[in-house]
């Protein structure tokens, strides 16, 4: 193995402490904690998982954390209801609710009724075209994740070949429009892109995001290159346990990357802290205007 592990777990975990001395700050000027309301409906185990560790960590950070835990049958208006509540709710500054939605749900309606300035995911289309033309507004979490350990691995990123693997709204499509934003030459592959293969084997950074376990081969990687996997695939072990796998084949691709992301402890606690950072950042903006030093 010659690649450097990406110790994602070590760098969410310092983001975390900075996040936790802005709050003590910002609960000093204002009296109050930051608060982040996690929605969560339906009883998906998964989910079930993450929000569970969301709260945990929004304590540790020195928030408030409200959690909402929704029946499935729970209708649109209903959900559209208790967004308008935490809305207009003071002691809330960041909204995330968790996806996938049940399917009867209109996601695109319950994720447009946030208000962008306590949307702390970043989906909202006002966020979405925030990023876009370059305004301060909230960045999806994953994304911004990948960027901090991009930029904490390889400094300056301008003109880098930049490869994003998958063009989804969360992560695919900010990623991209990120790494543009630090002038890499950006191409951005999915599923009916005719050689990923070949566009992989071009790139300085490659950003998995299929969610396919070991869709990435080894043998695409360029020597030295800088491989950040997102994908997050349960599969069954030999040993009959659940496995957590990414989208890159890890053993092959470490083999001739420069610096690449384990699963778990990669991408995953970035995703968090950067959630607990948009959350600070959103306190911040509503109460005083201020951007916090991160
Ligand atoms: N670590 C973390 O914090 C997070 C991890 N994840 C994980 O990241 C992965 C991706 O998530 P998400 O973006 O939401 O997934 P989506 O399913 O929304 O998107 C997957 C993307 O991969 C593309 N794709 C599918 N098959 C192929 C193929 N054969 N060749 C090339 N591209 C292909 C799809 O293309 P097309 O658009 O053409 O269909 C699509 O754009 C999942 O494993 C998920 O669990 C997600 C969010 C956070
Ligand atoms: N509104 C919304 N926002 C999200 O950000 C969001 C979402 N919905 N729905 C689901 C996806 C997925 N996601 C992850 C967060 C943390 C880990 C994580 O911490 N993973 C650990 C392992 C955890 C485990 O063992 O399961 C790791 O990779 O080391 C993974 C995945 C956020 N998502």
């Amino acid at each position: 193995m010659t690649a450097m592990i990406i110790d994602g777990k070590a760098h969410a975990a310092a983001l975390r402490a900075r996040v936790a001395d802005g709050v003590a700050g910002f609960v000093a000027a204002a009296g109050r904690k930051p608060g982040l309301a996690v929605v969560l409906v339906g009883e998906d185990p998964a989910s079930a998982v993450y929000v569970r560790t969301k709260t945990r960590m929004t304590a540790e950070a020195g928030m408030a954390g409200f959690e909402h835990r929704l029946p499935a049958d729970t209708t649109s208006d209903d959900l559209l209801a208790l967004v308008d509540r935490l809305n207009a709710d003071d002691t809330v500054d960041g909204i995330l609710v968790q996806l996938p939605l049940p399917a009867h749900i209109d996601e695109r309606r319950v994720l447009t009724r946030i208000d962008p300035d306590k949307d702390v995911d970043g989906f909202h289309p006002v966020n979405v075209g925030r990023l876009a033309t370059g305004l301060h507004g909230f960045v999806p979490c994953t994304p911004l994740g990948c960027l901090m350990l991009l930029r904490a691995t390889l400094g300056e990123l301008s003109g880098l070949e930049a490869v994003v693997v998958g063009r989804s709204n969360i992560v695919g499509k900010p990623m991209a429009q990120l790494l543009l934003q630090q002038s890499c030459t950006v191409t951005v592959a999915h599923s009916r892109t005719r050689d990923v293969a070949a566009h992989v084997r071009r790139a300085d950074i490659v950003v998995a995001a299929v969610g396919i376990p070991h869709f990435i081969k080894g043998d695409w990687i360029k020597p030295g290159a800088s491989v950040i996997d997102v994908g997050i695939n349960r599969i069954a072990k030999e040993d009959g346990g659940a496995g957590l796998v990414g989208d890159v084949d890890f053993a092959g691709a470490a083999a001739v990357a420069g610096a690449i992301t384990p699963v778990p402890g990669g991408v995953g606690p970035m995703t968090i802290a950067c959630l607990m950072r948009n959350t600070l950042v959103a306190a911040c903006r509503r109460v005083c205007a201020a951007e916090p030093e991160l």
